[in-house]
């Protein structure tokens, strides 16, 4: 069997719960139900009794009739079948209803957790995890899981009826009796055996089932590519695959059950003829009356439900127990980022410092090699290089997306490991190169940057951005509906709402990676503007693509192959005639069509490259190494210039 589940691994942080953990675990969502839990508990306990009195007030029936007691007692026995078949129908309905509200609240209150976890985790967790998986656990699993709780009362009912009325068969023939307990204890150690069985497969079919979700979600997310590339043939072909493992893992759960019932059903039928045999030789013999007999045989097939339910509880059972160690693997899965203490950071100054950082997405390959920078606060910095060189790791370490190995980041001279992350966080405002949206309005996306902010605060935001102009390029202004993620916008309409929204969420440190697509002039000349407003009085740290920024910054940091190997003002760093001054002629310069003849690339005197903003320092520690002269990814020559480039070699302190 072991060939159907082929390629399909628990996720890394999947990990198993005994019955015991998961029990402790879900306890506390229990807390404040204390009453419906001794209401529903002695529902079922008054139920089970009531459905175990039907049968023996019909063994009695029988017998008053067949003993001639009178009209009386007869209607006095079917009296009592009727109230106890009542009340047992009336308990089981109000234990379920209010089983069913108890379940409902569990889930409300693990999704919330389930989807706090998936939220606190670090950025390599949503790199190495679908969200599509992701939400599965979020959403079908939560609901998998408390099924149980219904379930198990429902098993718990039907089990204390069996146990009623064994006891009540021993106390009126015991060899019988007997004959009837083997049968039911075969069919419980049948069931049991098939327990373990039944709870791996349903844990691979539900990991198979997350991985289509997982598959379908990412293909129709990037379904423009898939179009533009003809990748529609692959992507089936991908669906295809994830689809036969889903279909093998279901194959097997099916056959585990398939084959489990018609095996529970011929044990129960024997037992039944175990039963005619012995208790039709004991009414013969005067030692069972007919009622008793009718009884043992009424038993038997009251029996039979339970017990076989049994197994085929297992099924859901083992799904709901699978679904709950998913959650709770979620749930106790910790960010790889972790902050050592929570210190507050009501509003910080912005001064930012890294100190001979290393970094790498894994182990086997690192991305920076040990970086030193140090931003003072309101000062800009701009780090420029090829693509791949990780400047957007640099931005992605200083917002704690993903941990660092070595090496340190202070903020104001605190380590940015010590911080309260929440509150760090709100001191960052971010825009990335294609900021996401959130569907409803462009004045709700611009409202998140400070949740409660009135109508006012929010136009003053978006005038803040370019005067507020490019509203007017919007079909409905601060009213122009957002689809998700922005896709009826632009991107460069995109970044100009997530500026907005940092203008309102005012944060001391800005934080932008620009875009790279191209964008028309006048977009570009707001965002220019926007960022330049916006820049004036914060630390601003920019991943650049583009001249006006990257001139304007007071220290551009030019990152090759993980290491910062030149740093200065814009004119200083020309007069090097090293990296940038190679950066900026291939590409930069090609940016502006008024060339600048002072910003003719090459070697400058020292005294015409003075080093602005002294207090701004950078050093990789890596003197006299070789680099690559090639232009960022947004230039479409990369090629032209990846290989052959003589390269400067800057360790220096500025
Ligand atoms: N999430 C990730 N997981 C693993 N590796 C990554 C991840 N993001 C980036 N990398 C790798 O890290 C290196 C640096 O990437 P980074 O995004 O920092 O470069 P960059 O200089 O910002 O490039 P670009 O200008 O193209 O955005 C690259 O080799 C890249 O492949």
């Amino acid at each position: 069997m072991a060939h159907l589940l082929e390629g399909l691994d628990p996720e890394g942080y999947d990990r198993r719960y005994g019955d015991r953990e998961l029990t402790r675990r879900i306890a506390p969502y229990f807390r404040g139900k204390g009453r419906a839990l001794v209401f529903v508990t002695l529902a079922v306990i008054i139920a089970a009794t009531a459905g175990s009195a039907v049968p023996l007030l019909l063994a009695r029936t029988v017998d008053s009739a067949l003993e001639d007691d009178g009209d009386g007692r007869l209607v006095l026995l079917v009296g009592a079948i009727l109230v106890a078949g009542i009340a047992a129908w009336l308990l089981n309905l109000l234990q379920e209803r209010t089983a069913g509200a108890m379940a409902g609240d569990v889930v409300l209150k693990l999704r919330e957790h389930a989807f706090a976890a998936a939220m606190r985790q670090d950025m390599a967790f949503h790199d190495a995890h679908p969200t599509g998986v992701v939400v599965s656990r979020v959403t079908n699993d939560t609901q998998a899981f408390a099924t149980l709780i219904t379930l198990m009362l429902s098993l718990l009912g039907q089990v204390l009826m069996i146990v009623i009325l064994l006891t009540a068969l021993f106390v009126i023939n015991v060899p019988l009796a007997l004959v009837t307990a083997l049968v039911a204890a075969v069919i419980v150690a049948v069931s049991l055996a098939f327990r373990r069985a039944a709870r791996s497969a349903s844990l691979r079919q539900q990991q198979a089932l997350a991985e289509v979700n997982g598959y379908v979600q990412e293909t129709l997310r990037g379904i423009a590519v898939a179009r533009n590339h003809s990748h529609q043939q692959s992507a089936q072909d991908g669906l295809h695959e994830v689809n036969r493992q889903w279909f093998r893992a279901s194959v097997r759960l099916n056959r585990l059950f398939s084959g489990i019932f018609p095996l529970l059903i011929s044990l129960t039928g024997l037992g039944t003829v175990a039963v005619v045999l012995v208790g039709g030789h004991g009414v013969d013999s005067g030692s069972v009356t007919a009622g008793e007999w009718v009884l043992f045989l009424e038993a038997l097939a009251l029996f039979w439900s339970p017990l076989t339910s049994i197994a085929s509880f297992w099924s859901q059972l083992q799904q709901g127990l699978a679904a709950g160690e998913r959650v709770f693997a979620l749930v106790d899965r910790e960010s790889t980022v972790r902050q050592r203490d929570a210190i507050a950071v009501p509003r910080l100054r912005g001064e930012i410092a890294l100190r001979d950082v290393h970094f790498g997405y894994d182990a086997e390959h690192p991305v920076l090699d040990g970086v030193s920078l140090t931003i003072p606060a309101g000062r800009t910095v701009a780090l420029v290089g090829h693509t791949g060189a990780g400047k957007s790791s640099v931005v992605r370490l200083i917002m704690r997306a993903y941990e660092f190995q070595t090496g340190s980041i202070e903020v104001d001279g605190l380590d940015v490991r010590t911080l309260d992350l929440d509150q760090y966080r709100r001191c960052l405002g971010v825009v990335t190169q294609t900021p996401f949206l959130f569907s409803g309005t462009v004045a709700d996306n611009i409202a998140r940057g400070r949740p409660g902010a009135g109508r006012d605060e929010i136009e003053a935001a978006a005038r803040a951005v370019a005067g507020g102009d490019w509203l007017a390029q919007l079909t409905d202004g601060l009213d122009t509906p957002t689809d998700e993620g922005g896709r009826n916008l632009s991107t460069g309409q995109r970044q100009i709402v997530a500026l907005a929204r940092v203008f309102l969420q005012d944060a001391p440190v800005l934080i932008l990676d620009e875009a790279t697509a191209s964008i028309d002039p006048l977009t570009e000349a707001q965002i220019q503007e926007g960022l330049e407003a916006l820049s004036a009085d914060r630390t601003t740290i920019v991943v650049a693509h583009r001249l006006p920024t990257v001139r304007k910054a007071d220290t551009i940091v030019v990152v090759d192959g993980g290491r910062f190997i030149e740093q200065g003002d814009h004119t200083s760093l020309l007069a090097r005639g090293g990296a940038y001054s190679r950066l900026y002629d291939r590409y930069f310069r090609h940016q502006q069509p008024d060339d600048d003849p002072a910003d003719a690339p090459g070697p400058r005197s020292a005294e015409a490259a003075p080093y602005a903003r002294a207090a701004v320092s950078a050093s990789n520690g890596h003197q006299d190494r070789e680099g690559q002269g090639t232009p960022p990814a947004s230039t479409g020559d990369d090629n032209a210039n990846r290989d052959g480039e003589e390269s400067v070699i800057d360790g220096h302190r500025v």
